[in-house]
């Protein structure tokens, strides 16, 4: 394009982006204000179903030629920056920097956090707790894998309540220090991606030993001081461990996602667009499922998960993970919920929350 045509153009976009500043500012300033009001009562910062709303609202409401999710992840940004003039929130999750639960922060609550990796499922759980992190993110489940147990576990122990849940695609790469396997002898990854991988590792490595460690970010710390490492992990580790790509894109399911779940101290309010997560268990005799569930039905509350968990202490007894459409305080899942209370012999609610985008 030649000179003449780009300048002109160059020029509107100068002139509309002078707009967006100002208008983002006083955004910003607005939120500032609510950050005062909240200060007052002692409200929380972070409000999950009101960001949930916003980004609904944006993509139901986009014009073109944007894409809607493009436009959710800018917004997605402009409410992080905005809520962080308001207080900078902490959010534990499994590190170190550069895994998938990262990446899972982020995703829920854009880039203006503060991020506190920790070294195990057990040590988040804990910070969110203690108050260390106002939340912490775990994950729960992968599509080609299954539940994450140690989550489930802990979700059963906790005093937190679930306030958001994440999914994010999980796309595996194999990546060395120079970019080649020549001289890799070991391909390293956490035991799950080296799982997800299997059939595309046994049909170009079968001869390469595979190492389990302890995540994806530790195998591309070793990769990167170890060129006979060669590591697996999403591509956002390559850059934070200086490492090169040798195959994109090698997890065995191409529609590989882990959900996370956002737990916290925080009880959400209902965004209009909502789920709820249960723990439940039953006497261990024929029909007592079914019977068990059957409030949810008669409510009308469709449930959207099932999960069976075998009980530690009873022999051949489970905890039942179930989620249900609609919010704690909806009055159908609240009638629904109070039933399958009285009916069980264990009953945990682990918290309502906006359905994930
Ligand atoms: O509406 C609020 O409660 C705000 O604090 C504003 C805002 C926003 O920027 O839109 C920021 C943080 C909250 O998590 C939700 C929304």
């Amino acid at each position: 394009m030649s000179q003449e045509k780009l300048l002109p153009l160059r020029h509107k976009i100068d002139d509309i982006d002078a707009q967006i500043l100002v208008l983002l500012n006083q955004r910003a300033q607005v939120a500032q204000e609510v950050g005062h009001v909240k200060a007052e009562t002692n409200a929380p910062v972070f409000r999950p179903e009101r960001e949930a709303q916003v980004l609904r609202s944006v993509a139901d409401r986009n014009p073109g030629p944007l894409q809607s999710v493009d436009v959710q992840t800018i917004f997605r940004e402009i409410m992080s920056a905005c809520r962080a003039l308001e207080k900078r929130v902490t959010v534990a999750y499994l590190g170190p920097a550069g895994t998938f639960s990262e990446h899972a922060v982020y995703q829920q609550f854009g880039h203006a956090v503060e991020g506190l990796p920790c070294a195990s499922i057990d040590e988040v759980f804990r910070a969110a707790e203690a108050g260390t992190a106002d939340f912490g993110v775990v994950p729960i489940e992968n599509s080609s894998e299954g539940v994450i147990n140690r989550t489930l576990d802990l979700l059963l122990q906790t005093t937190l309540r679930i306030s958001g849940e994440v999914a994010i695609p999980v796309h595996h790469s194999l990546m060395t220090k120079d970019g080649t396997t020549d001289r890799v002898t070991r391909i390293c990854a956490h035991s799950q991606a080296l799982a997800q991988c299997s059939a595309w590792l046994n049909q170009h490595y079968p001869n390469i030993e595979r190492q389990a460690v302890a995540s994806n970010a530790e195998a591309a710390r070793m990769a990167g001081e170890d060129p006979t490492v060669a590591s697996i992990a999403g591509e956002q580790a390559a850059q934070t461990y200086g490492l090169q790509i040798v195959s994109a894109h090698i997890q065995d399911d191409p529609h590989n996602r882990t959900r996370f779940a956002v737990v916290g101290r925080l009880q959400t309010t209902p965004s209009g667009k909502d789920q709820t997560s249960l723990v439940l268990s039953v006497p261990n005799k024929a029909g007592a499922v079914y019977s068990l569930l059957s409030p949810l039905a008669s409510h009308g509350v469709s449930m959207s998960r099932f999960e069976s968990r075998p009980a530690r202490m009873g022999a051949w007894e489970y905890y039942f993970y179930v989620d249900v459409e609609g919010h704690e305080m909806d009055e159908k899942v609240a009638r629904a919920l109070e039933e399958l209370k009285q009916n069980a012999a264990f009953f945990k609610l682990l918290g309502s929350y906006p359905l994930s985008l």
